[in-house]
């Protein structure tokens, strides 16, 4: 039986603009197990990068609770949110948000000199099979190789959690095999529990659990018996 790694219990976010309330999360009740790579899927604005958000740390949800490896972060201070972002959360975002004037191991490297127990840069690059690559400039990689630097510089100081939104959002289809490629090969090699927000439903394929949201509410979970290799995947 896998552990349980994040456990939510009806967590709800509430965005009041002054004239409307929105329920960007309305009562999420859920539970993600170590070493699994996990799919989120639903329609724009039901609720997904909000409730990444909060399990990484970057945001506080209105009321309910929220627990990391039985440690609680619902009421955690910003200061030590900060800390379980730093010690234990990858980030990898649509947008690459690389450094343009750094080269890829130098944006590696951002993160590899401040991590307790970082690997070498060079060897995060070789892991996204950009051994090659390590000296150039994010103007000087395609979409692809650049979102394979942010993952790079995402597992380089080893997080036991790696949480993507949209990581292919912006990739035409066979770069966006390979980066997805990489993200399993991560997952499969140290163990990371990953978490993968698509629009693309033939990503859920790839996952062991997909879930699926609809008005800020988990409406289905899925377990695969069976995946496949990103490179079986057609979009
Ligand atoms: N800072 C904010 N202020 C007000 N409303 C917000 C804010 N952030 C998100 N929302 C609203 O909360 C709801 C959920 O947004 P969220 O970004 O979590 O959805 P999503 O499923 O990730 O959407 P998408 O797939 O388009 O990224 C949406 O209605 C959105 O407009």
């Amino acid at each position: 039986m896998a552990e349980i790694i994040f456990k939510t219990q009806g967590i709800t976010k509430v965005y009041d603009t002054g004239e409307v309330k929105v329920f960007a999360l309305a009562g999420v009740d859920l539970e993600l197990f170590k070493g699994e790579l996990t799919v989120l899927l639903g329609p724009s604005g039901s609720g997904k990068s909000t409730l990444l958000n909060i399990l990484g740390g970057l945001d506080h949800c209105t009321d309910g609770r929220v627990w990391f490896d039985g440690i609680e972060l619902t009421d955690m201070s910003d200061r030590s949110l900060t800390a379980y972002r730093r010690d234990h959360v990858g980030f990898v975002f649509q947008f690459y948000n690389l450094v343009p004037s750094l080269t890829a191991r130098e944006n590696v490297q951002l993160v590899t000199d401040v991590a307790p127990d970082p690997m070498p840069a060079e060897e995060a690059l070789e892991l996204v099979g950009l051994g090659k690559r390590m000296d150039h400039f994010p103007s000087e990689l395609s979409g692809g190789e650049q979102q394979r630097v942010a993952i790079a510089r995402a597992i380089a100081k080893r997080p036991e959690i790696l949480l993507c939104d949209e990581p292919t959002g912006a990739l035409d289809s066979t770069t966006g095999v390979q980066v997805l490629e990489v993200l399993r090969d991560i997952n499969e090699r140290f163990g990371t529990t990953t978490v993968v927000i698509t629009h693309n439903a033939e990503i859920q394929r790839m996952a062991h659990r997909v879930i699926f949201f609809q008005d800020g509410k988990i409406s289905e979970t899925r377990v695969n018996e069976t995946r496949l290799a990103p490179s079986e995947i057609v979009w």
